[in-house]
């Protein structure tokens, strides 16, 4: 039974979404800390054994790749484990995006465990934010698709540890082609483009949705 269904359902989503968000708040400060930490090797065995107890409790009950997140609500654009976006996820930075007008606009920093080069962030980590901010925009001009091609020019490097500012726009639609283009600078220096992208956003046909997501949306139906 998900929030959808139970009566008590709607306090309950909330109560499992502020743990979810929690829980991923701690993991954040756990990665960043794990890669940080100077602590001797004592102190790192010890923290091992707290963290495979932790996992113990969370592998209860577990979902797989063919149903959604009980606490995700597509329709409501609700996806609280997105590894760019989601409170719930450890890999996120989490990115927080916003939408003024036409410009979609993120905010993040980048701590240690997003490190390339060192005291920068790494280039992949660049792409995975501009894809992200790049297929929001697209989302957020009504017509949303998936990434089908990324160019990413890399001007100089994105410091960790440093407010980042990101910006979006969608530059042209062409049929179920949509191509948005974006950038990275800090905060400090919003004019200074740190990393350029342009993306091409492909919105599937009734078809292709069927194939690729029909199994989630079926399991979604039947879990109510
Ligand atoms: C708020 C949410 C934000 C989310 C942001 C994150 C976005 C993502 O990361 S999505 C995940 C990464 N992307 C993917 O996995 C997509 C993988 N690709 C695919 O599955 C397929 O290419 C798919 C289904 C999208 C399109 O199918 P495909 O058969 O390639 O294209 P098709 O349907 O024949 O063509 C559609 C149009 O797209 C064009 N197109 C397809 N691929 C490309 C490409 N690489 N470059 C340019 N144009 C392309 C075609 O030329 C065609 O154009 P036209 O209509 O003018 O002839």
């Amino acid at each position: 039974m998900n929030g959808r269904t139970d009566p008590a359902g709607p306090a309950r989503l909330r109560r499992r979404r502020r743990a979810v968000s929690d829980l991923g708040d701690a993991l954040r400060a756990l990665v960043e800390l794990a890669t940080a930490t100077e602590a001797p090797a004592d102190d790192l065995e010890r923290a091992t054994e707290s963290v495979r107890a932790a996992a113990a409790l969370l592998g209860g009950r577990v979902r797989d790749r063919s149903s959604l997140p009980s606490t995700d609500d597509l329709l409501d654009g609700v996806r609280m484990y997105n590894p760019v976006t989601g409170s719930g996820s450890a890999l996120a930075p989490p990115l927080h995006i916003e939408q003024a007008g036409d410009l979609t606009i993120g905010t993040c920093t980048l701590g240690l465990a997003f490190e390339g080069p060192p005291s920068y962030a790494h280039g992949g980590m660049s792409a995975l934010l501009l894809d992200q901010l790049l297929g929001y925009a697209v989302s957020a001009s009504g017509h949303p698709g998936m990434t089908v091609r990324l160019d990413t020019s890399y001007r100089a490097p994105v410091p960790l540890q440093t407010p980042l500012r990101l910006t979006a726009r969608v530059t042209a639609i062409d049929g179920r082609r949509v191509t948005a283009s974006g950038a990275i600078a800090t905060a400090a220096e919003p004019d200074t483009v740190l990393v350029a992208a342009t993306g091409t956003f492909v919105a599937l046909s009734a078809d292709q949705a069927r194939r690729l997501f029909g199994a989630v949306w079926d399991s979604g139906s039947r879990a109510g």
